[in-house]
């Protein structure tokens, strides 16, 4: 089977199209190969290499930076070539995938002596027997222990409201984890950053859209499939298809969109891994709205998961991961990327980390019980789709000897909380026969491959037993040869030997040579090779023994491989409750690393509720405090209240001016990152800590140019500030930095002031702003909850000393020229400025800001109600829904039934 991407794929090396006259057989079939999988690499199989052909080679020569050569012609043209060992080609394929191509590989499907059977001109059949994409991996060594990895597949249909609707199924098959949701179009870019998906696929249509498109292209791996990879009328088979049930009734309510992502999303698993089908849990269904929306640009500058540069060293995931097995860091990294926005759930995270704080002799048992054990959903996938090694079933077995270790040391619990009481529900699942079949037929020492034998345990298969002694029986007979042949040639040196070309030999070094080579010793030993210092001889006796210890050890084998399958047999009949233990194990690291983290850096439970609060104490940076900490510095704790009043007397939104440097940056991410790690279910960086539950977390900071958008500094500011005063709602949390800094002075002052407006106004929301405009701070007096806080310095001889702390008030000055200073500015360039700022401050730009927040009406914003359009015309109406039809997307049913509603609606008009 093979996938049809639609369109020229960026990755697409297309072979000469020409007709296939006169070539080689071989390559006519590789053509014929190339041709049934466009937009591929291929990887095609000749002995010990993947050789790849014409454009394919130049491309993968370059990516790889391995040697291009040729190998013969093609209509008159040498045809370029390059290849990679097999051995090696792991390394390869995974610098290639980094890379954004695809690969199919290609592989003899029988032995060449089979095909020189056949005739003289025969090919060695091949086949493709995989598609490798960056999103269905299923190799550890192609795949990032601590990261899932999703495909994600989008679909679109029109909503009831008359809005497009998109599905998302994503899956990670080498875990298993398959979910599905909806969003509107306006959402997808936040949903995408969350999930963060390393292959999309969609109809062309939708990657060509012109809503949908350039959120897309953002992403580094999209396919664009063809229409029935997505069609909507057979999604329901197909997944009965692939779960191998009757109806769709026992994979939960999906919504029909839903089904065709999820449908969508199994029938290119089941194309790339070409009919293996790997086993996945049932779709379970994301509900909207249970996690807090981040959109891209706030999760990049909170750097959750990775820091602006790209590293995860420095993001928040590293400062709080003391996770001790991948699945663990996995969990958690999903946890931090979608917060819940259930104040029950959150409560269960915390009240487990409550428990394994509180016991910290328990908690260590624990974490070194869950350090020992296995990657149990990994190594149970690669079973099931055939990958799987000796090495994977003993990690189940070790899992389940590890989950029996994990019950008892849970046993000294008196109340287990419900996560802790749930997990070990899941680790009672799996069979504990299995287990014990496992060690019955496991050795101690196993290969990492099955092909290379000796991984069953002696005494656990007679008929293995026999074999094998028969083999091992027939090599002491060769061993006691070589005594034998020494002695009747009289020559002491004499040794067997064996190696893959000659398989066993007799070897004397070259001055007895001779001897072997003359009666009557000629009669006994067969010459087969001279070397510079040796000749080579066999004899038939040799001869039958090689081919009884042949024989004995390929049936060993075969009888190996057998029982081989039956234990993948047995372990994939198990996947459910394997599964099942598989996430309990992870949960519980999550929860005891969050509690291990908690103690060591004097985290505390926050209180997390329906209310608007949003009240800290003592908050600390968890990133910023542990640099400090390296450093033997301390970090000043720092409080903050945003909570409606009359709890507090501050105020919703706080104005935070400050000098440079002061921390005004650090304070307004700790406070986010503290909502974010509450909502997570985390313990947080303060000594008191109450959330009302924030839905949507909105950031404005720092600033960088999206030149690739064709987006200035100041555009991208803008845009994103835009998006926060279109959207943050009265439970959103945003926190803004020096908005309008990008451009000149009274204008910058002017958008930061009307934003300010706005936020209080229109959007109520809790939000943080750090500004230099020290003009803004006059808006205090009409703005009622407005609050003025500052960052406290002290001047020493000329000099700035950064307290770090903040307080009410607000700042009368930057500092900005004693920063600059202590940057190491030309003295001369500092003297200048001092002599400048003061002409500029005899201007004095705070009198004419307090004129302003005088003059203005304070309700000059709209309210949200009178900056709507006026409602559409029905004509309008028509045309918008003759605008919002994809024919595409429709079935000939679909088109039909639009085609009458288009008609009702004109009947109204
Ligand atoms: N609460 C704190 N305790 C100790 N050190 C801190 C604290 N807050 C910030 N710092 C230190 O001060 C440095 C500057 O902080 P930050 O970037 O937040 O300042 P800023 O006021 O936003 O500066 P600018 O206005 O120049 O952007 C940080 O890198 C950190 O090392």
């Amino acid at each position: 089977m093979t996938i049809q991407p639609t369109f020229p794929a960026p990755t697409d090396a297309q072979a000469p199209a020409e007709p296939v006259a006169r070539v080689t057989p071989m390559m006519e079939q590789y053509l014929e190969i190339k041709a049934a999988n466009p937009g591929l690499l291929l990887f095609y199989r000749m002995g010990d290499f993947y050789e790849l052909f014409f454009d394919d080679a130049e491309i993968a020569s370059r990516a790889l930076g391995i040697m291009l050569t040729k190998r013969g012609k093609h209509q008159g043209a040498d045809i370029p070539m390059c290849g990679v060992p097999v051995e090696r080609s792991d390394d390869y394929l995974h610098r290639l995938i980094a890379q954004g191509f695809r690969v199919a590989v290609c592989e003899q499907m029988e032995d060449p002596a089979a095909a020189r059977a056949r005739g003289n001109k025969s090919v060695v059949r091949r086949d493709v027997v995989r598609l490798v994409t960056p999103g269905t991996l299923t190799e550890d060594t192609l795949l990032d222990a601590r990261t899932n990895n999703y495909l994600l597949a989008i679909a679109r249909m029109r909503g009831s409201s008359g809005a497009d609707r998109l599905g998302l199924a994503w899956i990670d098959i080498s875990t298993s984890e398959f979910i599905v949701t909806e969003c509107a179009v306006s959402e997808l870019a936040a949903t995408l950053a969350r999930i963060n998906p390393n292959e999309i696929i969609v109809t062309d249509a939708l990657y060509g859209d012109t809503d949908v498109g350039p959120t897309l292209r953002e992403w580094p791996a999209v396919t664009p499939l063809t229409r029935d990879v997505f069609d909507s009328s057979t999604a329901g088979r197909r997944l009965c298809d692939y779960f191998a049930v009757a109806t769709m009734d026992g994979l939960s309510a999906m919504s029909r969109l839903e089904a065709t992502a999820a449908a969508a999303a199994v029938t290119y698993i089941d194309r790339t891994q070409v009919g293996k089908r790997p086993p996945l849990s049932p779709p379970a269904r994301e509900a909207t709205g249970t996690t807090m929306a981040i959109d891209p640009a706030t999760r990049a500058n909170l750097e959750l998961t990775r820091t602006l540069g790209g590293e995860r060293r420095g993001s928040l995931l590293d400062a709080i991961d003391c996770t001790v097995t991948s699945a663990g860091s996995r969990l958690l990294a999903q946890r931090l990327a979608a917060p819940l926005t259930d104040a029950g759930a959150i409560a269960r995270r915390l009240d487990a980390i409550a428990a394994f704080v509180a016991d910290s002799g328990l908690r260590d048992d624990l974490r070194s019980t869950l350090n020992a054990a296995p990657d149990l959903s990994r190594a149970l996938a690669r079973l099931s789709v055939g990958r799987g090694g000796p090495r994977d079933l003993a990690s189940l077995r070790d899992a389940i000897l590890a989950a029996d270790q994990v019950l008892a040391h849970l046993a000294r619990m008196d109340e287990p909380t419900q996560e802790i009481a749930a997990s070990m529900a899941a680790l009672r699942r799996p069979s504990r026969e299995l287990a014990r079949e496992f060690e019955r037929a496991l050795a101690e020492q196993l290969p990492l491959l099955k092909r290379d034998g000796g991984f069953v345990r002696e005494g656990y298969e007679p008929a293995l037993d026999e074999s094998r002694n028969l083999r091992d029986a027939s090599r002491l007979v060769v061993a006691s040869m070589q005594a034998r042949y020494a002695d009747d040639a009289g020559v002491k040196g004499l040794k067997i030997r064996h190696n893959n070309v000659l398989g066993y030999f007799v070897e004397v070094t070259a001055q007895h040579g001779d001897k072997l080579m003359s009666p009557p010793l000629n009669a006994t030993f067969i010459h087969r090779q001279t070397l510079a210092g040796q000749v080579r001889f066999t004899t038939s006796e040799l001869g039958e023994i090689e081919a009884k210890i042949a024989n004995a050890g390929d049936r060993a084998l075969g009888l190996e491989l057998e029982i081989f399958e039956k234990l993948c047999a047995i372990a994939v009949a198990a996947s459910e409750d394997l599964r099942a233990a598989a996430l309990a194990f992870a949960v519980l690291d999550v929860a005891t690393a969050l509690a291990k983290r908690a103690v060591d850096d004097n985290y505390v439970r926050p209180d997390v509720d329906g209310s608007l609060s949003f009240a800290i104490e003592g908050g600390r940076h968890p990133v910023v405090e542990q640099a400090l900490k390296r450093d033997g510095q301390p970090f000043i704790a720092n409080a903050c209240d945003l909570s409606p009043a009359p709890q507090q007397p501050s105020g919703q939104i706080w104005l935070l001016t400050g000098p440079n440097m002061a921390g005004k940056s650090t304070f307004l991410r700790q406070n986010a990152l503290i909502a974010l790690l509450a909502q997570a279910g985390s313990f947080v960086p303060a000594s008191r800590a109450r959330i009302g539950i924030v839905d949507r977390l909105f950031s404005r900071v720092g600033a960088a140019d999206d030149l690739a958008r064709g987006r200035s500094t100041f555009m991208v500011e803008m845009v994103e500030t835009a998006v926060i005063l279109n959207q943050a709602s009265e439970r959103s949390l945003v926190i803004l930095d020096e908005i309008g800094r990008g451009t000149a002075t009274f204008d910058g002052l002017s958008i930061a002031w009307a934003a300010i407006e706005h936020l209080h106004e229109a959007n109520r929301c809790r939000a943080l702003f750090a500004t230099h405009y020290h003009e803004l701070t006059a808006l205090s007096a009409k703005l009622p909850r407005l609050f003025n806080a500052t960052v406290r310095v002290k001047e020493w001889q000329g000099n700035v000393v950064f307290l770090h702390e903040v307080l009410p008030g607000s700042a009368d000055r930057s500092y900005g020229i004693q920063v600059a200073k202590l940057a190491g500015l030309p003295p001369s360039v500092i003297a200048r400025a001092k002599s400048v700022l003061a002409k500029l401050e005899a201007q004095d730009r705070g009198q004419t800001a307090r004129a302003l927040a005088d003059d203005l009406p304070l309700f000059a914003v709209p309210s949200r109600a009178a900056a709507e359009p006026a409602p559409p015309s029905e004509s309008e109406k028509l045309m918008e829904a003759v605008r919002a039809l994809h024919p595409d997307e429709m079935s000939p049913r679909e088109a039909l039934e639009a085609l009458y509603a288009l008609k009702a609606k004109l009947r109204n008009t």
